[in-house]
């Protein structure tokens, strides 16, 4: 899981005595320049100033957030969603996903939350009467995108209940209780209705397996003086030791992992096969190859030189992986005290799965008054509802890859990356990568806008088209000249979409309901990029239409 929870990419302040709210972009945000134009587009400064004290009506309390929800929405953009949201200066950036919407509005909470606490204010009604609007609001996405998620009651969950137990003893504070969620494998259930800003799950430090233990263990004299190895290399390698430990501090939680975890990187022949015409072989492949060249330089050398410390038994080809899998799909970066990011496994937290509508986004900074992980929800969960995290901004195929599943629902980081040659660049503002190179589509059906010049394609890929055949500024206005490199861009789409969708072929000759668990995830994966890429195909159809018509329109009129 990765640690973007850490570090959002923006910040929102809050300042003075007269009830202002004072919304500023960070200069050192990655990309700051793109979201500087995007707040300048709307008519927003990146330090823009909203005045509180005068809203007392529901309409003017609404009005004002909306506004607000615009900048915080612009200014909690990720790489991906600044590509896709690129849209009309006279429209108003509106929803973009499930996380950018959800940090935003608690980002704006934050700040009321900070201006309630200072008891001296006359306006605390006007605060308070926003604070609510602002719940009512994450309220109410919430219900609009409930997922539900069945619970199999015939798992035992025993050794799940025992660590539990340990965990209280060793001061974990839980209001979630693991259950088998059908198709996910163990999951939390809130215990209560969780409101924003509940603590899920609070886990000491003293518990949280990090490089520490490797540092106390007989390892470390021996790999402490290896060139160039990282921490995360030392902790997969005393995993694979320690799980087997009968006095291991960590027995309890080592006997709850599964005994295979079942992720792309343990894919047979056959998914392999299966995913032919995908960029996920190809990744696949290299992953493990890149892991089995890693523990070839590294392993059995151990093994050799120190056989007490590294029994051969212990250190096998397979068992290797099946570390490698415990580390990618249960390890989370948490920042500790000394401000250092370490990679660590977390007791009970590793029970938590990913949603595409997380509850916890922020989890990954230890409290310094508590010194423990604390898990807030940044979204309401209801009682006997299952309490999600975000593990990332991942695409379906890095989820498939490295977690082995794929996540139910519309994922907006579902791309697929278009490379163009470098001659053919225009490094004109639109593109978000610094190469300028990438380009990237996802399912147009995310997509709001799928008039004349949009087609639901992205902004920056039909501008990048369009300057490579008319290199002058594009103002999309009626034009006859126009209206051809409309036809020329999208006829080249529709071609490079139409060889994509070759590859992947119209169906695949397997039994489904028969494959094996690795087989039936390749071709849902396959399945899902033919989605993908038969909607843009339909969408460069209905452009071609939409501008052959307005095309034959002005040949009439002139
Ligand atoms: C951190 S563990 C979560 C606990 C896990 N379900 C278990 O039983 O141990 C991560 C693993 O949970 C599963 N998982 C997490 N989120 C999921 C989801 N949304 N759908 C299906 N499986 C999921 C995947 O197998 C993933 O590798």
């Amino acid at each position: 899981m990765e640690d973007s929870k850490l570090c959002s990419s923006s910040e929102i302040i809050e300042t003075d005595e007269s009830c202002t709210i004072v919304l500023e972009l960070p200069e050192n945000d990655p990309f700051f320049d793109k979201k500087k134009n995007l707040l300048h587009n709307k008519g927003f400064d990146v330090r823009e100033h909203v005045q509180l004290q005068s809203i007392t009506c529901p309409d003017s309390i609404a009005t004002m957030l909306e506004k607000i929800l615009e900048i915080a929405r612009i200014t909690h953009l990720d790489e991906v969603e600044l590509y896709f949201c690129k849209v009309d200066e006279c429209s108003s950036v509106e929803y973009c996903s499930p996380r950018n919407e959800v940090e935003a509005l608690n980002s704006i909470l934050a700040l009321v939350d900070s201006l309630l606490s200072r008891q001296t204010r006359t306006e605390m009604n006007a605060l308070q009467a926003f604070q609510d609007a602002i719940v009512d609001r994450l309220e109410k996405f919430v219900d609009k995108n409930r997922e539900e998620s069945r619970i199999d009651k015939s798992y035992s969950c025993d050794k799940e209940k025992r660590i539990a137990e340990w965990g209280e003893i060793n001061g974990i504070k839980s209001r979630l209780e693991i259950v088998y969620v059908e198709g996910a494998g163990r999951g939390g259930i809130a215990t209560k209705d969780l409101k924003v800003g509940d603590i899920a799950l609070e886990i000491p430090v003293s518990i949280i397996i990090s490089e520490d233990l490797v540092h106390q263990s007989d390892m470390f004299h021996i790999l402490g003086k290896i060139d160039g190895i990282s921490s995360e290399t030392m902790l997969l390698l005393w995993s694979m030791k320690e799980r087997h430990h009968c006095n291991s501090k960590f027995k309890i939680y080592f006997d709850t992992l599964p005994k295979e975890f079942n992720t792309g990187l343990s894919f047979g022949v056959a998914a392999i096969m299966a995913l032919d015409g995908t960029l996920l072989l190809e990744e696949i492949m290299q992953a493990k190859e890149h892991l089995r060249n890693h523990y070839d330089e590294l392993v059995p050398a151990l093994c050799h030189n120190y056989p007490d410390v590294f029994p051969p038994e212990l250190y096998t080809w397979e068992q290797f992986l099946w570390a490698c899998e415990l580390w990618y799909s249960n390890s989370m970066k948490v920042m500790f005290l000394d401000g250092k990011l370490r990679t660590c496994l977390i007791p009970i937290a590793g029970f938590l799965n990913h949603s595409l509508h997380p509850h916890i986004i922020h989890y990954g900074k230890v409290d310094s008054i508590t010194n423990t992980l604390k898990f807030p929800l940044s979204r309401p969960c209801r009682i006997g509802q299952q309490c999600c995290l975000s593990y990332g901004n991942f695409s379906s195929s890095h989820l498939l890859a490295f977690y082995g599943f794929i996540p139910q629902g519309d994922n907006p980081y579902d791309v697929i990356p278009l490379d163009f040659d470098a001659g053919e660049l225009d490094p004109i503002e639109d593109c978000p990568v610094s190469s300028q190179t990438t380009h990237m589509v996802r399912g147009t059906w995310l997509s709001k806008n799928h008039n004349l010049f949009h087609y639901g394609l992205p902004c920056p890929l039909l501008n990048f088209l369009r300057r490579a055949r008319s290199p002058t500024l594009h103002t999309k206005t009626i034009t006859q000249s126009n209206l051809e490199i409309e036809i020329e861009i999208l006829e080249v789409l529709q071609s490079t979409f139409n060889n994509m969708m070759e590859n992947l072929g119209d169906t695949d000759p397997v039994d489904r309901e028969n494959a094996t668990w690795d087989v039936k995830l390749a071709l849902e994966f396959k399945d899902l990029q033919r989605r993908i890429v038969s909607s843009i195909l339909t969408s460069c159809d209905s452009g071609l239409k939409l501008v052959q018509n307005e095309f034959s329109r002005s040949v009439v009129e002139e």
